[in-house]
């Protein structure tokens, strides 16, 4: 069974227009949301697949993904999705998926901060569980290129789609402790990442001071220097002039493993097309939302999405 745009038309006809609600009200008071939602599905598509196993509670029996180093103090917009739940059990019970929340609510954060639109893949179903160890196995910051674009391969992603998600950190901030290493002790130097465009590092070790010097290392960054808040293509140009936040984004740049592509003409294409980045972008979401969902009678459909029923 394959997922489908009108997988909720005859069930839950206003499901995007009711999940679009929810999410502008919360962005008045948190503009920072869109982001955070938009990742959120991709840290659930890839720990077994685009289940909502994310989304699950810690119980006595069962470590969540919310404890993962990648998440814990980290990935945030939970009580929006239990807005949206609740929101959605009112007008259509027992119909939506959590799975299918988080990709509804990717595809419209993208579209409210000025990106693309597309028609988003449903029916996924539910998971019975979350993975602890494989939400430890997410991608790093630290991971050289040729790690992370395994961790793509791995799902099928190539490694186009691996640079246009990238571009997702055209939005969203990342804390001071992501980049410490870089500003103060890149790999074990005792300097900064020699990669770093001089201003930019300046610029960020005043907002990150040092632990020695009182830095707690939860300071937020924006991912986007330029265009913090605003889904554009103007990631790829930062990139280009060494202004890459994280050592993973500039690493993009960085010399491949013999015998492997180099990613930077890719950046290169993407930082002079904003058209040519939103097609692969969509392209590579949705692909992304495919990654081993739930269909037909597996799983289940959540009914509170932080708990198996
Ligand atoms: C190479 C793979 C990736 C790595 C290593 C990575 C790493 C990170 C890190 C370290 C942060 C900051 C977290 C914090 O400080 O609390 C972050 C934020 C973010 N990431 Fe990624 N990321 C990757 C790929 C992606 C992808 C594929 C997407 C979505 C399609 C995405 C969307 C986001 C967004 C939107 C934020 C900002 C969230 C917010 O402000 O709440 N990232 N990422
Ligand atoms: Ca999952
Ligand atoms: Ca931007």
């Amino acid at each position: 069974q394959q997922l489908s745009p009108g997988y909720y038309d005859a069930s839950c006809p206003h499901v995007h227009d009711t999940v679009r609600r929810v999410i502008q009200e919360a962005r008045t008071a948190d503009p920072r949301i869109l982001a955070s939602l938009l990742r959120l599905h991709f840290h659930d598509c890839f720990v077994n697949g685009c289940d909502g196993s994310l989304l699950l509670d810690e119980t006595p029996t069962m470590r969540s993904e919310k404890a993962a180093d990648a998440n814990v103090g980290s990935a945030r917009g939970f009580p929006v999705v239990d807005d949206i739940k609740a929101t959605l059990e009112h007008a259509c019970p027992g119909v939506v998926s959590c799975a299918d929340i988080l990709a509804l609510a990717a595809e419209i954060s993208v579209e409210l901060a000025g990106g693309p639109y597309w028609r988003v893949m449903l029916g996924r179903r539910d998971g019975m569980a979350a993975n602890f160890d494989g939400a430890q196995n997410l991608p790093s910051p630290t991971d050289p290129l040729d790690d992370l674009t395994q961790k793509f391969a791995d799902l099928g992603l190539d490694d186009t789609d691996f640079v246009a998600l990238q571009g997702a950190h055209t939005i969203g901030r990342a804390q001071c402790q992501t980049i410490q290493d870089r500003l103060y002790n890149f790999s074990g130097t005792g300097q900064a990442d020699p990669t770093l465009d001089p201003a930019y590092l300046a610029a960020l070790r005043r907002r990150c001071p040092a632990a020695a010097a009182g830095g707690d290392g939860t300071g937020l960054n924006d991912l986007d220097p330029a265009t913090p808040d605003t889904f554009d293509n103007s990631y790829y140009a930062n990139i280009r002039c060494n202004r890459g936040l994280l050592r993973s984004d500039q690493a993009m740049l960085s010399a491949p493993e013999e015998g492997a592509e180099s990613t930077a003409p890719i950046v290169e294409r993407f930082a002079n097309s904003q058209a040519q980045f939103f097609q692969s972008f969509v392209t590579a979401m949705i692909k992304m939302g495919n990654i081993a969902p739930l269909t037909g009678s597996m799983g289940e459909v959540r009914r509170s999405c932080r708990v198996v029923n």
